[in-house]
């Protein structure tokens, strides 16, 4: 049995003579919160409407919970949830009538309704219009009227798009209950990583249509270790002095290891300049997950 609720094999996607998905594998382990990141027009949305069955090419290799979505369409498409770009709400109508109404539609029990409501937090706003609500209450009742089928797979393309702070929270703490309480696999898509680092537990980088990193957030955040940058006259010399030491870059007179303890650090100093090394500069630098993140998406 898979322990993805996604995968996609070597998934490419052509706009005419534009490839905006290429050769992308992703993998979303079940009950996971899968924050998938990149900058604007890097193929986000063309991705999750390809999970979803909207978009489809040649090469398409989607498993939704290990089976083809092609050859189990309806099947797959029951397990997921999606709110993607705007949700379809009616204006005219109140939060509750929009859930009743979808309801209708998928011929589900209409006691879902309050159950929704109370769940995005839209209890008190039932009764107004949908049409009035604020940007973040649309996302919340898009989001409801993503989950009154129940699904076990959701997927959000950019939720917190024009949010304010508090919205932001609000969809924030949205998406973990249901992760955690209600045991729902989250693919959400963001332009920020800011926005999605205290929620997701794995994430998808991809820029140019491309999949540059993947993995859990802790295998992100030790990209961003710090690490101890020494800018010398001899720098041949130098390395042949770290010895074993890892040589994470080297570039013109400067060279950058990992960093272990200050200790370390001066005992570093003390062999350079006892070898007849001048050390220019030496000091630790860490590169917060923002900058990690940009330094990902500007390398293709
Ligand atoms: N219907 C379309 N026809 C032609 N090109 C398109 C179409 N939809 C998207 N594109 C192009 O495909 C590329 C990827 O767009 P996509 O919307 O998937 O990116 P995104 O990562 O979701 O970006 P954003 O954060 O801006 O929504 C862009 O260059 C975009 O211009």
């Amino acid at each position: 049995m898979s322990n993805l609720a996604i995968e996609t094999v070597g998934l490419t996607y052509n706009f005419g003579t534009q490839t905006v998905v290429k050769n992308l594998s992703l993998q979303v382990p079940k009950g996971s919160i899968y924050g998938f990141l990149g900058p604007n027009g890097a193929g986000k949305t063309t991705t999750i409407k390809i999970l979803l069955n909207l978009l489809k090419s040649p090469s398409d290799q989607v498993f939704i919970f290990g089976r083809d979505i092609n050859t189990n369409r309806i099947a797959s498409l029951k397990r997921m949830g999606a709110l993607v770009e705007q949700p379809a709400i009616y204006g005219h109508l109140s939060g509750k009538e929009n859930l009743v109404n979808r309801c209708l539609l998928l011929g589900i029990k209409k006691n879902k309704v309050a159950e929704m409501l109370s769940l995005v937090g839209l209890t008190d706003a039932a009764n107004k219009k949908a049409g009035k609500y604020s940007l973040g209450m649309k996302q919340r009742l898009g989001i409801a009227l993503a989950l009154v089928s129940d699904p076990e797979l959701l997927l959000l393309d950019e939720p917190t798009n024009g949010l304010d702070p508090n919205g932001i929270i609000e969809i924030r703490n949205l998406m973990i209950e249901l992760a955690t309480k209600h045991q729902k696999t989250i693919l959400v898509s963001s332009h920020l990583l800011a926005e999605i680092e205290r929620t997701a537990t794995h994430v998808g980088i991809i820029n140019k249509g491309e999949l540059l990193f993947q993995g859990t957030i802790n295998e992100l955040h030790d990209l961003s270790k710090p690490t101890v940058k020494v800018e010398v006259d001899d720098i041949e010399k130098t390395i042949a002095l770290l010895g074993p030491t890892e040589i994470l870059q080297q570039k013109g007179s400067t060279v950058t290891i990992p960093f272990q303890s200050r200790e370390d650090m001066a005992n570093l100093n003390t062999l350079l300049v006892q070898n007849g090394i001048k050390v220019y500069t030496i000091g630790t630098e860490r590169k917060d997950l923002e900058n990690l993140f940009l330094d990902i998406t500007s390398k293709n």
